[in-house]
């Protein structure tokens, strides 16, 4: 198997030097593309502050496969399995919500001792760690308003909690040497028509703005905001936006969060990262699969994966863009969930480094959109597989679906005994 791969890489080397393409310096450009995994893939969003309450912000986690995370070791060790069949470089993202304390913690009392564990797990696995506060599965959020709620001391609340958070993310960025990207999300909104929009979105930009006040170093610690169009019990109003967030974004100059499933189900982030990186610093990707909805299904090398890849790689944007992650399908065998989303993450990069984009964009600007089309489709199917295959062997780890049975072989021993 590995001779084989081996000679076909040799050939697949040669064909993309035909079209000016050198495989190699690829290859060592995507040793250094990292992906920011969930850790919300392995527990379907419950975390370790109150694992048996409700899911709420109007988002959910369907199925029921067996298995699931239970404390932070058992999410520890599952993650590790998923990393060690995904090649390449790698980060961990974690909410709030995924604390370590003996005693109960509210959430505007966080900080970085309670993830303690995490960062000796992150140093002995040389992975940065991206962060969240988690404004939604408590009692302080049931009425659907965090930030932007009308009542003072629960706003306050809330934003004590991202105060908080961000303490901690800074705290990762300095012991673990790599910028945390903290994105906060808020699940703000109403069910039904809504009388007074502007008055939440006047509170949620003040909100903000309390919450980023404290200086902090930007080598440990990104600011984020991601928009959204619509969550469950809560179709008809969102306060934070989509032009709430990149207003937001670009007038303070934090980071925009886009995620694949927070806009209407004809538009594409792929199509906004060229406009928002004229107005922001830097974006964040949630990378997902809204299949009618933002169900968050497991991303798959579909067109639009494979388009927000390109896009990047287009405008050499790898040192703006933050490559993360975000779906949580409770039906399938949850490792499997993230190696195959992951991978495929990685497959979309590998495919649009493989772009002969100088070629391209020479047909495009002499006006020959025949060739332009001709040559984007001929070279979707040249053997990008072979090098996929090749980079993984590098990376020590299966080349192909062998992973599966490493993942079933862990289900049996470990997911089926919880
Ligand atoms: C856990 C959430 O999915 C996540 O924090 C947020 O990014 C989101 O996308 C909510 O729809
Ligand atoms: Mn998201």
């Amino acid at each position: 198997m590995t001779k084989l791969i081996e000679q076909a890489f040799e050939l697949a080397k040669q064909r993309y030097a035909a079209i000016g393409v050198d495989v190699e310096k690829v290859m060592a450009q995507l040793d250094g593309i990292p992906v920011s995994m969930h850790c919300w893939q392995g527990d379907d969003v419950r975390g370790f502050e109150n694992p048996n309450g409700e899911l709420t912000g109007g988002i959910q986690a369907t199925g029921n496969y067996p298995g699931r995370a239970r404390n932070a070791d058992e999410l520890r060790s599952d993650v590790e399995k998923a990393m060690s069949l995904i090649p390449g470089a790698k980060r961990l993202n974690l909410h709030a919500i995924y604390l370590e304390s003996d005693k109960p913690v509210d959430r505007d009392a966080i900080e970085p001792k309670h993830f303690s564990n995490w960062v000796e797990w992150a140093k002995t696995h040389k992975l940065g760690l991206d962060f969240n506060p988690s404004c939604f599965s408590h009692p302080l959020s049931a009425d659907g308003f965090t930030l932007s709620h009308a009542d003072k001391g629960i706003r306050q609340f809330w934003i004590e909690h991202c105060k908080a958070s961000r303490r901690i993310s800074a705290h990762f960025g300095e012991h673990l040497g790599t910028a945390s990207v903290m994105n906060i999300w808020v699940p703000d909104g109403m069910k039904d028509l809504t009388v007074d929009r502007l008055g939440p979105r006047q509170r949620l930009a003040s909100a903000l703005d309390e919450v980023i006040s404290e200086k902090l170093n930007p080598a440990h610690h990104i600011d984020a905001v991601e928009s959204k169009l619509f969550g469950i019990g809560a179709e008809s109003y969102t306060v934070g936006s989509n032009e709430f967030c990149l207003g937001y974004a670009s007038s303070r100059q934090t980071a925009l969060t886009l995620d694949a499933g927070h806009f209407h189900p004809t538009e594409v982030i792929s199509d906004k990262i060229s406009t928002a990186m004229l107005y922001v610093p830097r974006l964040l990707l949630h990378v997902s699969r809204p299949v009618r909805w933002d169900s968050d299904h497991v991303v798959i090398l579909d067109d639009e994966t494979q388009a927000i890849a390109t896009e990047i790689a287009r405008h050499k944007l790898f040192d703006k863009v933050h490559i993360g992650l975000d779906f949580f399908d409770a039906s399938i065998n949850r490792i499997a969930a993230w190696v195959i989303g992951t991978r495929n993450a990685k497959k979309a990069l590998l495919r649009a480094l493989l772009e002969p984009t100088d070629q391209l964009r020479k047909l495009e600007s002499e006006g020959d959109y025949t060739g332009r089309l001709a040559m984007l489709e001929e070279q979707k199917s040249l053997p990008w597989q072979a090098v996929w295959e090749a980079w993984c062997l590098r990376h020590d780890v299966p080349a192909d679906t062998s992973w599966l049975s490493e993942v079933r072989h862990y289900e049996q021993q470990t997911l089926r005994q919880r």
